[in-house]
């Protein structure tokens, strides 16, 4: 099992933390476990609770069941809530984790109203007080982190796949709670932090890891890679589904990275990427739905047995986008139907939480899963491609991509973000984090172990492997370099037969002009021959001039001698005719014989070219 060595993170000479227990001599599940106590600034009650499990040989052995984990976190008045003199409508008790959403007084005094609006209290995992800074449980971006991300990460390290998304209407706090800003940082970047000084805190030689991260979001039912610069065209990817890795992003940048520095880099990147526009609810809102995604690889290598343990996790934070009210974001436009996309995808997400909240197990058994509506029952249009656009019917590619997350292999966790002081929306979110807290999900340890006998097997198969591509490899060269040779040669076969095709075309021309001429030629000497043999069958009387009639009627003797001038001319033009006749019998003949020799050369030249035609056409088409 060898990795590349740009994948490898195991910075030498990197300030390394003291660690409070020897790892070296430990198993590598030792080490995995307790590695990151000493880095703990705060430990939590839920993260000490978690270090639980043992060795697994292959992942897919153990079912890690447990609950989808639901915090939910309030946020303080932003200045625009101050100056309209909002009420803050939630309380929250840090003893029992409990959030309660009280009426506004408003509507206290509107008796006459329909819809009821009453007291409603909701216990979640954790209920995380970001009100007021005074206050003693207020609960600040460490602590956030110190309660969720920390054990979240210990998850990591023991092999499991986590899933944290941030839930709430536009404007509540989601990116503040995921990405929070430089002063203060978020959950990502406190992971982040955390992974490497986890990783740079084990000095260990026989461990290594690698970190791989992603960064894409989900605009407008499209697919966008956060990690390449924006273009002037978006450029969106393809979702596709494997049958072992489930639904994934065809062509997603994935990027190696070996420290913090790498890490918050790539992370800063994709974040300026993100689309973002001012709403009258959120000057900074997300108009997508962002997935950050950690890969974590462990192998370590037991000297003393010459084993080798191999850990993927991944690592996934999920900013979703907000909520929202047409009549309170004041969005028309292009804003109005980003928020429309944002909603209707929500509530997609809504159904599938519900279909699987539904999924309890009873006294008599687990109940039937209901069908899990993750592709929104549109099957067909899965995978979904570049050229799709938003229908009714297209808004499952979040359900979809986070189908293993929710309800599958993960351990997950969701924090539902609420404003102080908008009741509608903030039951509208408890309720959905409320259902979310009944999702069992099915989290296993992803983990090969390899002895080195196995090991050996592997390489040998490995070696075999590449063997066997080699040698196909250098057989579609040949094949290749055969098909290329044969595909030249067919192109000179084509040209050939054009040019031969162009050659008949134009004889073919030629042939018919002079079949034409011939033809013409032919019919005026018919006619010519008629009117001549009709000259001869009738011959038209001579017709004397005038002048000679009156020298007739004037002496007998001058008349003699015309008549005798007259006989002798009519015995010379009936000589001259038969000569005539003749000529042109003979040259009618010469001109028939002409015309049958030129039909027969015609026709035989027409046979040689479709001959030459067919006899080049038979390797070219062979
Ligand atoms: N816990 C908090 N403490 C201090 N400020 C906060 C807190 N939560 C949110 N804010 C502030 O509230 C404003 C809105 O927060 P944010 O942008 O995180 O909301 P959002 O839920 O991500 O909204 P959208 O869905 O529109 O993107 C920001 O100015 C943010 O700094």
């Amino acid at each position: 099992m060898s990795m590349s060595s740009n994948n490898i993170v195991s910075p030498p000479g990197t300030p390394v933390r003291p660690p409070m227990m020897t790892i070296e001599n430990r198993s590598f599940l030792d080490v995995a476990s307790h590695l990151h106590h000493p880095l703990r600034t705060h430990a939590s009650s839920a993260s000490l609770r978690s270090r639980e499990p043992t060795p697994q040989r292959n992942s897919g052995e153990a079912n890690r069941g447990g609950n989808v984990r639901v915090v939910v976190r309030v946020r303080g008045f932003l200045p625009r809530e101050i100056e309209r003199g909002a009420t803050n409508l939630i309380e929250m008790d840090p003893r029992n984790q409990t959030t309660i959403l009280h009426p506004p007084p408003e509507s206290v005094s509107k008796t006459n109203s329909r819809k009821i609006v009453e007291k409603k209290e909701f216990t979640f995992d954790n209920s995380f007080w970001s009100f007021d800074r005074r206050d003693d449980h207020y609960a600040d971006q460490e602590d956030v982190y110190n309660a969720l991300g920390e054990e979240f990460l210990d998850h990591n390290f023991e092999g499991y796949h986590t899933c944290i998304f941030a839930y709430g209407q536009t404007g509540a706090g989601k990116s503040y709670s995921m990405m929070g800003t430089p002063e203060h940082p978020g959950l990502i970047p406190r992971t982040c932090r955390d992974l490497f000084e986890r990783i740079e805190s084990n000095n260990s030689p026989s461990v290594n890891y690698s970190v791989r991260v992603s960064y894409f979001e989900v605009y407008n039912e499209h697919v966008c890679d956060l990690l390449v610069p924006r273009r002037e065209t978006p450029y969106y990817l393809k979702v596709r589904e494997s049958p072992t890795e489930g639904p994934y992003i065809k062509d997603l940048t994935e990027v190696p990275v070996r420290n913090i520095g790498e890490i918050l880099k790539w992370m800063k990147m994709g974040d300026n990427n993100r689309t973002i526009a001012s709403t009258k609810m959120n000057d900074t809102s997300s108009r997508s739905h962002a997935v950050f995604t950690l890969v974590l690889k462990q192998i370590h290598h037991d000297m003393d047995t010459d084993e080798t343990t191999e850990r993927v996790a991944r690592i996934r934070l999920v900013d979703l986008a907000g909520s929202e009210r047409a009549n309170s974001t004041g969005a028309t436009g292009v804003r109005l139907r980003e928020g429309s996309n944002i909603n209707k995808s929500l509530t997609t997400l809504g159904r599938v939480i519900a279909a699987l909240a539904d999924d309890v197990p009873t006294k008599a058994g687990r109940k039937k899963r209901e069908v899990v509506p993750y592709r929104d029952s549109v099957s067909s249009r899965i995978p979904v491609t570049n050229e799709q656009s938003s229908t009714d019917g297209d808004f499952q590619i979040l359900t979809w991509l986070l189908k293993d997350s929710l309800g599958g292999n993960s351990k997950t966790a969701m924090i539902a973000c609420i404003s102080p002081s908008d009741y509608e929306e903030t039951l509208s979110t408890l309720r959905y984090a409320d259902q979310a807290k009944r999702i069992r999900t099915r989290a296993i340890i992803n983990q090969d172990h390899v002895s080195a006998a196995e090991r050996d097997a592997q390489i040998a198969e490995m070696q075999e492997t590449i063997r066997n591509l080699q040698i196909s490899v250098s057989q579609v060269a040949q094949t290749k370099k055969e098909n290329d040779r044969q595909n030249e040669q067919l192109e000179m076969y084509q040209n050939e037969v054009e040019k031969m095709q162009r050659k008949m075309e134009e004889a073919r021309q030629v042939a018919e002009c002079k079949i034409k001429a011939l033809q013409t030629q032919n019919e005026a000497l018919r006619l010519h021959l008629r009117l001549a043999i009709e000259s001869l069958k009738n011959p038209i009387p001579a017709v004397l001039p005038p002048s000679r009639r009156t020298s007739i009627g004037e002496g007998g003797e001058e008349q003699l001698d015309d008549e005798e001038e007259y006989d002798e001319s009519e015995e010379e033009s009936e000589e001259e005719e038969d000569e005539e006749r003749d000529e042109m019998e003979s040259r009618l003949a010469d001109l028939l014989q002409d015309l049958g020799v030129f039909r027969r050369k015609v026709s035989d030249d027409k046979g040689r070219f479709l001959e030459k035609a067919y006899i080049q056409e038979i390797p070219a088409d062979a």
